[in-house]
């Protein structure tokens, strides 16, 4: 599957969708976050570096989403941002209005 399509299909097939990296403690943070506020929302987690496209797939976000770390983060698909922007969301209930639109 060409890189564009694999973003853009996670992105449009899962509620959320987290670019990751598993080492990352940021990543851990946002996974953690998920995992324990929205435990039964589908959520696609892809580890970029454990896989063979993962550069590309950062690369690809970078050019759509001008953002060049990870975690990268999209919910209902839009594009909330890194860890920061995902943890002032929760704490301001952004992300859960946009889990539940
Ligand atoms: N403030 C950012 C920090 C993200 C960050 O620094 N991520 C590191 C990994 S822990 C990163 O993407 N480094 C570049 C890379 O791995 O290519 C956030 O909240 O998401």
């Amino acid at each position: 599957m060409a890189i564009k399509d694999l973003v853009e299909s996670s992105i449009d097939e899962n509620t959320v969708t987290i670019f990751s990296k598993s080492w990352c403690p940021y990543c851990k943070a946002s996974k953690t976050l998920f995992e324990r506020e929205f435990p039964d929302v589908p959520t696609k987690i892809l580890e970029l570096d454990e896989m063979e496209e993962g550069s590309e797939i950062q690369a690809y976000l970078a050019q759509k989403t001008g953002q060049r770390t990870v975690p990268n983060i999209f919910v209902n698909k839009q594009h909330i941002g890194g860890n920061d922007a995902t943890q002032a969301a929760f704490k301001n209930g952004q992300l859960k209005t946009l889990i539940s639109v």
